[in-house]
């Protein structure tokens, strides 16, 4: 089971603005957790807070069951919104999940258990066939499915996507839901910022909206 998520009078205040007033907030565990809210309202910055990224003021406690520390720090995934590679990196997308996969260096001998676990990853994501692009070379929902898949390899109970289905096709958008689906299934808690409000109602156990504050749906003052 994932972690459940308090936050207890956390904040964020960044070269003296405001941008998240004090929060408390429980996360419920194993639950898909949609993160709501105007442009500009604070939601990445929440996430930010939640996972560490960001220096805040207060506390924000991951409560994890039966799990050791080190593992805990295995079990988290995160995927940010809109990422940029350096257009000029030489290096691959089949590269990129065998250094993540392996924590051996690009250049190191390349075991075909890793290469097959790389193929499976990328089918998952629908990016089979574009494991010999350089990082560089990919669009934007193409990235986005890369982090997918590198995130879907740690195994993680504990999940933040930002935004995961903007720039996606059709068919992505629906590989992507059948894994977030899976995971939700396995007793991963997820924090998921989403725009969609028809994808909200029909697939989230919680509604939180983002509004100097931050409020179940319904219950702001
Ligand atoms: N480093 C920073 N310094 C100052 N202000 C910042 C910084 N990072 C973000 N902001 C501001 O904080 C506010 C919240 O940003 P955040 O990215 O958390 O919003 P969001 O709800 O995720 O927006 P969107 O829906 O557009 O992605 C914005 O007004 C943004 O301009």
């Amino acid at each position: 089971m994932g972690p459940a998520i308090e936050l207890k009078d956390a904040s964020l205040t960044l070269n003296g603005v405001e941008l998240l007033p004090k929060i408390n907030a429980y996360f419920n565990p194993g639950q898909l957790h949609a993160i709501t809210g105007a442009n500009g309202s604070g939601k990445s910055s929440l996430i930010k807070i939640i996972l560490g990224l960001a220096a805040h003021q207060g506390q924000v406690e991951r409560h994890w069951q039966g799990a050791d520390q080190s593992a805990q720090a295995q079990q988290i995934a995160y995927v940010p919104q809109q990422t940029a590679f350096e257009a000029s990196l030489p290096i691959s997308v089949k590269e990129f999940l065998l250094a993540s996969l392996t924590r051996r260096p690009f250049f190191a001998w390349q075991k075909k258990a890793d290469l097959n676990q790389v193929h499976a990853l990328l089918q998952r994501v629908g990016m089979q066939d574009k494991g010999h692009l350089r990082l560089g070379e990919l669009s934007g929902g193409e990235r986005q499915r890369l982090l997918f898949a590198q995130a879907l390899e740690r195994n993680a109970l504990f999940w933040c996507l930002d935004e995961p289905m903007t720039g996606l096709d059709q068919q992505a958008q629906e590989l992507i839901n059948k894994e977030i689906m899976g995971l939700r299934e396995q007793g991963a808690t997820l924090l998921v910022i989403h725009h969609d409000p028809d994808w909200v109602a029909q697939y989230a156990d919680q509604v939180w909206c983002v509004d100097n504050g931050l409020y179940i749906q319904g219950d702001q003052p």
